[in-house]
């Protein structure tokens, strides 16, 4: 019986095939870094024929690697950087455009006016976020009114949207299957989230024809197989999930109250609230975390856009470290006295602040700063940005607050300086999972689900391992000393848009 499966991870900075044996352990992985075009300030692109090219030669090459036979592959999961626009011909398939990356602010302004014109309760109350540049909904009606012809072909049902999912999805089946799941279909901003169907009054109101949109599924469901030419076999498509979604069914966060949070390129916090989306009034998403057999779960979401991209600003912008790792060595030796703060806002702030405007900054230099003291302060924007959506967490659900562990994974998390600083500054523990590709593993698992060679949930939830437990050790009024100052230096920063 095939046993085996394999999980696309389609990143923001690579994508990654992993072959995954019958106990869910990585056997096998290859990974391609993806090209970042920047056409202009705060705008960020991807070719979805690199991504194309990428998914191909990852799974070719991770099979290889897995010296397997494909007969032994029981299923394919995709998990993907999620809100990443893709519109493309039907008959061609090919793209009218570059994909527009979830980091592009160029929809900005199209967002300030429809917030002005006093749309942004009605469409939160219905699909959980905020009027925000980040998600599909803006960055769809920019493509068609800005690409020549598009708008025309789209009324003509000549179009396909898709999240990077769908479209890998659709390539994969050779132009037969249009659809997505339930929790990247939550991060358009045209999906009714209680309903769980496309919304006509937000079609109309995005200006987004319906015939342009892709079939909802589950999260583990039957999504038809790869095309035969394309790895001289058919696999099944039996998983799709968002990426951060795929990370908490990864870490086994099944049960309300759980909570992960991935350090990759940006930072994202998801506490599982059940299956009743619980509505943030401080200004965090309401999102669909996985949806099984027809029932959706919800999660409370924290995004904050430059966690793990702030270590690459001291290598490839400050060019103060060669390599990641030497950031942790440079923070334990920061003069404990040095009071730096950086507030990495390189492409404006996330939650809470959804702040577009406002730009990065160091606060509180003085002649003895350093690298070291800028690589402590970068590492721990970290930590403080975490605490501000844990505190925003706290408010809307109390009931998940007391005894709050948090389970984390992601690039970054390999830095022990950081998650000590990070269990320090929430005063709750941080837990580090044996197996840090919980994205992957979370893709793997729900194509194992709907294949039925993976355990239920609570049994897949047992065998989650810890790594280790960072427990805080910081004296209280060090650690309200230290609040404050990242307080007053986010207050510093933020606009008028904040
Ligand atoms: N040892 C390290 N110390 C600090 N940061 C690290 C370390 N190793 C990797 N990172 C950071 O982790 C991020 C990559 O994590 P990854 O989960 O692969 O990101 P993504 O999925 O967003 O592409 C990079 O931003 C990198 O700077
Ligand atoms: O590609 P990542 O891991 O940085 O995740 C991107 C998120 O899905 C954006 O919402």
């Amino acid at each position: 019986m095939p046993s085996y499966l394999v999980a696309i991870d389609q990143g923001t900075t690579s994508t990654r095939a992993i072959v995954f044996d019958q106990s869910l352990a990585p056997i096998a992985t290859s990974q391609i870094e993806l090209r970042q075009i920047f056409p202009k300030s705060g705008w960020v692109e991807h070719d979805p024929e690199d991504i194309w090219y990428a998914v191909r030669e990852t799974v070719r090459s991770a099979i290889h690697k897995a010296n397997i036979s494909p007969r032994h592959i029981a299923g394919i999961g995709i998990t993907n950087q999620r809100e990443t626009t893709v519109i493309w011909e039907r008959d061609t398939g090919r793209p009218i455009h570059n994909a527009i990356v979830w980091q592009d602010r160029r929809t900005a302004d199209i967002c300030a006016n429809m917030r002005r014109s006093g749309h942004e309760p009605a469409i939160s109350a219905k699909t959980g976020l905020l009027l925000d540049s980040y998600f599909s909904g803006t960055k769809i009606r920019w493509l068609l009114d800005n690409v020549p012809g598009a708008r025309a072909a789209a009324d003509a049902g000549k179009l396909a949207f898709g999240t990077i999912d769908t479209f890998l999805l659709w390539r994969l089946t050779g132009g037969k299957v249009h659809a997505t799941d339930a929790t990247n279909a939550s991060r358009t901003l045209l999906y009714d989230i209680h309903k769980g169907t496309w919304d006509p009054d937000l079609l109309r109101l995005f200006q987004v024809p319906a015939s342009l949109l892709p079939e909802v599924k589950d999260s583990a469901a039957d999504f038809g197989e790869t095309d035969r030419d394309l790895f001289n076999h058919r696999f099944r498509i039996l998983g799709i999930a968002g990426d951060q979604q795929a990370a908490t069914v990864g870490q086994g966060c099944f049960r309300p109250g759980m909570m992960k949070s991935t350090y990759g390129t940006g930072c994202f916090a998801l506490l599982n609230t059940g299956d009743k989306p619980v509505m943030s009034t401080n200004r965090l998403l309401t999102t669909v975390a996985y949806q099984l057999k027809g029932k959706r779960t919800y999660a409370i979401e924290g995004a904050i856009f430059v966690a793990g991209a702030a270590v690459q600003w001291l290598r490839d912008g400050l060019k103060s470290i060669k390599q990641a790792p030497e950031s942790d060595l440079q923070a334990a030796k920061a003069d404990p006295q040095d009071r730096v703060y950086l507030v990495p806002a390189f492409v404006g702030l996330g939650a809470p602040w959804w702040d577009p405007d406002a730009r990065g900054a160091l606060y509180g230099l003085s002649r003895k700063t350093g690298p070291n003291e800028i690589a402590r302060a970068a590492l721990e924007s970290v930590g403080y940005q975490t605490r501000d959506l844990l505190d925003a967490m706290r408010a809307d659900w109390p009931d998940g607050g007391t005894n709050m562990v948090l389970r984390v994974d992601g690039g970054l998390t390999v830095s022990d300086w950081t998650m000590q600083f990070l269990s320090d500054i929430l005063a709750a523990p941080v837990d580090r999972p044996v197996i840090m590709e919980t994205t992957a593993l979370g893709a793997a698992y729900l194509a194992g689900l709907k294949a039925g060679i993976c355990p239920d949930l609570d049994g897949f939830a047992a065998s989650w391992r810890l790594d280790r437990r960072f427990q805080p050790l910081m004296d209280v009024t060090e650690r309200r000393a230290k609040l404050a100052g990242w307080q007053d230096a986010v207050q510093r920063t933020l606009t008028s848009q904040g």
